[in-house]
């Protein structure tokens, strides 16, 4: 069956059961969709402006624009809900899991990233951004890895090129086995960024750089990899603020608060979005809104690993783009958007009081996560934005009873899209991946992940 309607042909989605734009337009009427792009946004009752060659009639279906992930790491699906760490807080949790990643080959990133884009593809995203920072020998090309398998499954991603250069002998916490010379890491970012990074709204790759964290990491790769960024114009990610321990970290280590740390080494700008962003000061939440920097809160994983709540709202009213991630999966153990969207509505209800609506949790994990990838063509149904769409169908017994389509999405806890579109080209269809064996996938998956913990 081929799922790809022609570029030039016009496709009516028609009638949703109802749609979040995340914007102030009406869908109701459906969307227009033509050349990979939405040409129409149609108010209830309204009609194509011209003749459509296909129609999809959506009377089923609650229409979203395509979920966004802003944080990851893909090969830790290998590690999902390992014993050995399963109450542990970030640092010894990385402790014991950093000499596991390191012996990750490239057929076990391969996989990785494969059940990690599917299972995010399957929860309604199509577009995800990656933080890979483990390039143990053998596995130099794990970027090119990850492009693969993104192409393969028909998404768009921004990969960011991960690295760890401060190891244990200097006072850092991975081991030094699992570090890279600086050198190594900006030649290789050079490289990747001219290989792969696409420009423009309907891009499908982008590449970012990433030097991992305060603790794994010098200053000195942190300012090299601000200067590059600049000079390649692409995006820079890092974990910051995650946990109180790294907190202690910066301020032994370099006699500075995490902010001041970003701030030392030219992050401080709108290029930078920073994974997790939860322990800082009404001070620097101000700071971070001046200058534009972009949060990607990853409420699951900071539950899980009890490193703190994020003061979103706060963020947002201070002019910081904040969007959703699910972080990687040893510390979720999910890649489910929809999901998390969930997570994200209710850990901010527990902090600010009830009145925080569903429609701003879907804005995080759409236009909120858009704005924090800097990618303006997507997180929003309307006429000129990228056709990257999710529907979800209420037909499940967790459904029956509901009332408000959009808000039964998170309050009954969706976890599945029924359909879902990148660029025009259908990539789920009745809540499957045309043409991928997920079984298969699971089987040699499971495997690779029993292997890689038993050494
Ligand atoms: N949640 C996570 N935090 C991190 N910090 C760091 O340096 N690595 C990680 C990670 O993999 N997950």
């Amino acid at each position: 069956m081929n799922h790809s309607p022609a570029q030039s042909s016009r496709l009516w989605i028609r009638n949703p059961l109802a749609a979040f734009t995340a914007n102030s337009l009406d869908a109701s009427g459906g969307l227009v969709v033509s050349g990979g792009v939405i040409e129409e946004v149609l108010a209830a009752g309204q009609q194509p402006s011209g003749p459509v060659q296909e129609i999809f009639d959506a009377g089923r279906h609650v229409l979203l624009p395509g979920l966004i992930n802003t944080h990851h790491h893909f090969y830790q699906t290998l590690t999902r809900a390992w014993g050995p760490v399963a109450n542990a807080p970030l640092f010894p949790w990385l402790q014991n899991l950093y000499p596991v990643w390191a012996r990750l080959t490239p057929r076990d990133l391969e996989l990785a990233a494969t059940v990690a884009l599917a299972e995010l593809l399957l929860s309604g995203c199509t577009t995800a951004a990656d933080h890979h920072y483990l390039f143990p020998a053998g596995l130099e090309d794990a970027i090119d890895i990850e492009v693969a398998a993104v192409r393969r499954l028909g998404m768009r991603a921004t990969l960011t090129r991960g690295s760890m250069t401060l190891g244990t002998d200097d006072g850092g916490l991975p081991p030094q086995s699992t570090v890279q010379a600086p050198e190594v890491v900006l030649e290789d970012s050079q490289r990747l960024v001219g290989r792969y990074h696409e420009r423009g709204e309907d891009a499908v790759i982008q590449i970012g750089l990433a030097p991992c964290s305060p603790f794994s990491v010098t200053k000195e790769i942190m300012a090299e990899s601000a200067a590059l960024a600049e000079r390649l114009d692409v995006r820079l990610h890092t974990h910051l603020a995650e946990t109180l321990d790294e907190e202690d970290f910066c301020r032994e280590m370099f006699g500075l608060r995490t902010v001041d740390y970003l701030d030392s080494v030219g992050w401080l700008t709108d290029r930078t979005w920073l994974g997790h962003g939860i322990h800082f000061s009404d001070a620097e939440i101000s700071r971070l809104g001046a200058a534009g920097t972009a949060v990607a809160h990853c409420p699951t994983s900071n539950m899980r690993l009890a490193s703190g709540t994020a003061r979103v709202l706060e963020l947002e009213d201070a002019g910081v783009p904040v969007g959703l991630g699910v972080d990687g999966s040893a510390s979720n153990d999910a890649s489910n958007m929809i999901l998390e969207a969930r997570q994200a509505l209710y850990l901010q209800r527990l902090r600010y009081g009830a009145d925080v609506p569903v429609e701003r949790a879907l804005s995080w994990a759409t236009r909120g996560s858009a704005a924090v990838l800097g990618r303006t063509g997507l997180g929003q149904l309307a006429p000129g934005m990228q056709a990257d769409l999710a529907l979800f169908t209420l037909d499940d017994l967790r459904f029956s009873g509901s009332h408000d389509p959009v808000a039964a999405l998170l309050r009954c806890a969706a976890d599945r899209a029924d359909r879902v579109m990148v660029g025009g080209q259908w990539r789920v269809v009745d809540g499957q991946i045309p043409g991928l064996d997920i079984a298969g996938l699971i089987a040699e998956h499971s495997a690779a992940a029993r292997r890689l913990v038993n050494g």
